[in-house]
């Protein structure tokens, strides 16, 4: 086998896709080609309703594909039984969890389950899989809690530590910063990234976290209404201008400067000086004003930070933005 190919974890040719109602088959999507690697975190990302949970059910053999090729490891998905999908494959979805009795350390050890059986005893292997998918997560500290007593944001790492405690090649997971807040979102995805990177994983995640996935992806692959998949690196789909595929083209466009999503509006030409990093701000706060008169110039200074405005013969000093908005607001009534 070529080198490169024994690093390709799951691979989808021409795949279509879609749901069954009866004897009735849907089409959601077609035309996903895609190669997993190992080693990858690799996210997922397009609009609500293009298809991405349908994928990730045709990869845990759920929802066979209507057409295409779909493989783990070179062999066919639909070849795999139930126990040695959940040996290889390891899912964190987005349901809520039921079984809020349990202690977090009951929870992961249940990661072992397509290893051990449901009565299956936990064996010196398992007990050590387990224990090193609470360190790689760092919730020792929660090993006794019972899993109601916890934050969404340490609920979700108590979920990804199960299932690596499964052990399987592959992880998926399905928006699993959804409900946090900026700081657990970006604890979350590095761990993913460390998980791949460092454990040697493939990590499949569906987000819609635009600015935390090009921080920490290794690829990315969007899937687009009528259009094949797209994948690559994130930084290489920036450059190509392809990232824009995920933003409605009329509203909003990907700034490449500033790495974010920013409104498709004309920027207004105001008569700004000063550091560039003041300087965008000061023209965010005013666009955001609605400001749209040009008669006058801001020139900034820093250390300590002043604004002086000039507005016909008149000139002020302000200590921020807000009072300088506020005086040209007063003198365009
Ligand atoms: N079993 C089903 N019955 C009816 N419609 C379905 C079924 N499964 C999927 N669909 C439809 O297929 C389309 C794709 O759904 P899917 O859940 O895969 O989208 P998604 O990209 O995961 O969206 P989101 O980002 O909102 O989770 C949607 O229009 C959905 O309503």
């Amino acid at each position: 086998m070529a080198e490169g190919r024994k690093n390709i974890i799951l691979e989808g040719k021409n795949l279509q896709l879609g749901y069954r109602k009866g004897k009735k088959i849907f089409e959601v999507t077609s035309d996903i080609s895609f190669s997993l690697m190992k080693g990858e975190l690799t996210c997922l990302l397009g609009p609500n309703g293009v298809g991405k949970s349908t994928l990730l059910k045709a990869i845990l053999g759920q929802n066979p594909p209507i057409g295409g090729v779909l493989t783990f490891r070179d062999t066919p998905i639909a070849q795999y039984d139930r126990r040695a999908m959940s040996k290889n494959i390891s899912v964190v979805l987005t349901d809520k969890i039921t079984s809020g009795n349990l202690t977090v350390g009951q929870l992961v050890a249940l990661g072992r389950i397509p290893h051990t059986g449901w009565l299956g005893r936990l064996q010196d292997e398992d007990r050590s899989k387990v224990e090193h998918a609470i360190e790689s997560t760092k919730i020792g500290y929660l090993h006794d809690r019972r899993l109601s007593e916890l934050s969404d944001g340490q609920l979700q790492k108590v979920m990804i530590a199960r299932a690596l405690a499964q052990d399987g090649e592959l992880l998926i997971l399905d928006e699993p910063t959804a409900h946090l807040d900026l700081v657990n979102r970006y604890e979350i995805m590095h761990l993913l990234k460390d998980i791949a990177h460092r454990q040697g994983k493939s990590v499949l995640v569906v987000t819609h976290d635009l600015e935390i996935a090009i921080e920490t992806a290794d690829q990315f692959w969007l899937m687009e209404c009528g259009f094949p998949l797209t994948a690559g690196l994130p930084e290489d789909l920036i450059l190509s201008g392809e990232i824009n595929r995920l933003l409605p083209d009329d509203q909003l466009s990907f700034d490449i400067r500033s790495g974010k999503i920013l409104p498709l509006t004309a920027e207004i030409d105001y008569t700004i000086d000063g550091p560039h990093e003041i300087v965008q701000w000061v023209k965010k706060a005013l666009g955001k004003a609605e400001l749209d008169k040009t008669d006058f110039k801001i020139s900034i200074s820093k250390n300590p930070l002043k604004f002086e405005l000039e507005y016909d013969i008149n000139k002020s000093i302000h200590d921020n933005i807000e009072t300088v908005i506020r005086e040209l607001t007063i003198r365009s009534l």
